[in-house]
């Protein structure tokens, strides 16, 4: 049998899809600490974690049709076409069972923006936005050590390039409709987790 979740499960665009579900997008530049942070979220707040660029990485290892294009344009810090990573999304949506998602590097430019809502109709709840120094990010990413094949000196230059050309866009538009809530990132981790705890923790729980 499955859960509550799955049995309410709606079809969109022809395919089937979560219903209702809470979507907060994270987003910062490369290093900022999205990925460290989405960790202590979920074990604090039961979302699901959806990282783009792992599951992108997981299609290049899965041996799909699209691996070598993928590679190839992560090599360049280059930004997928948003059918591929829309689908693997979705497809991750649904198979968590969960009806709460961070979406952890995604949408990082307009097409990957106005695709998403276009395809599964979902609003974020909020977009969480860790602001960081770049000499700060690139300190953390050349000493990340996960063998990472962007993490070289030469693609991180791409990618911040691409963060300020093609992402920052993104996190205009939403600051505009006030959805961004943004985060000094530059400081310690647990620092930083204590800016983020206050924006999940709904306001009659707050402590005055
Ligand atoms: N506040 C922090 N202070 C110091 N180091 C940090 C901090 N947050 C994360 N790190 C470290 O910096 C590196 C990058 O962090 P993380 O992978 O979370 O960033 P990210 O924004 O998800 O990066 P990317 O977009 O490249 O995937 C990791 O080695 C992590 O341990
Ligand atoms: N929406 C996205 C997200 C990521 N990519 C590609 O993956 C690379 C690594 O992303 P991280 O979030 O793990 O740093 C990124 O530089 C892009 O090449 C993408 O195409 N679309």
């Amino acid at each position: 049998m499955g859960s509550v979740v799955e049995s309410t499960n709606k079809e969109v665009n022809g395919s089937v899809a979560v219903k209702n579900p809470t979507v907060v997008f994270v987003l910062g530049g490369p290093g900022s600490g999205k990925g460290t942070q989405c960790t202590n979220i979920v074990q604090h707040f039961g979302y699901t974690h959806l990282s783009a660029g792992d599951l992108l990485r997981a299609e290049i290892k899965s041996g799909s049709e699209n691996g070598t294009m993928i590679q190839n344009m992560i090599k360049e810090g280059k930004i997928v076409p948003s059918e591929v990573t829309i689908k693997l999304l979705q497809r991750a949506m649904l198979e968590s069972g969960n009806d709460k998602f961070l979406i952890d590097g995604f949408p990082r430019n307009e097409e990957n923006r106005a695709a998403f809502e276009e395809v599964t109709k979902i609003e974020p709840a909020f977009v969480l936005f860790f602001d960081c120094p770049e000499e700060e990010m690139e300190r953390r990413l050349l000493s990340r050590n996960q063998g990472r094949e962007d993490d070289n000196i030469e693609t991180i230059r791409k990618r911040f390039k691409v963060f300020l050309e093609s992402s920052l866009p993104v996190i205009e538009h939403y600051t505009a409709r006030e959805k961004v809530r943004k985060i000094d990132a530059g400081r310690p981790v647990e620092e930083v987790f204590e800016s983020v705890k206050a924006v999940f923790t709904p306001k009659d729980e707050k402590a005055d």
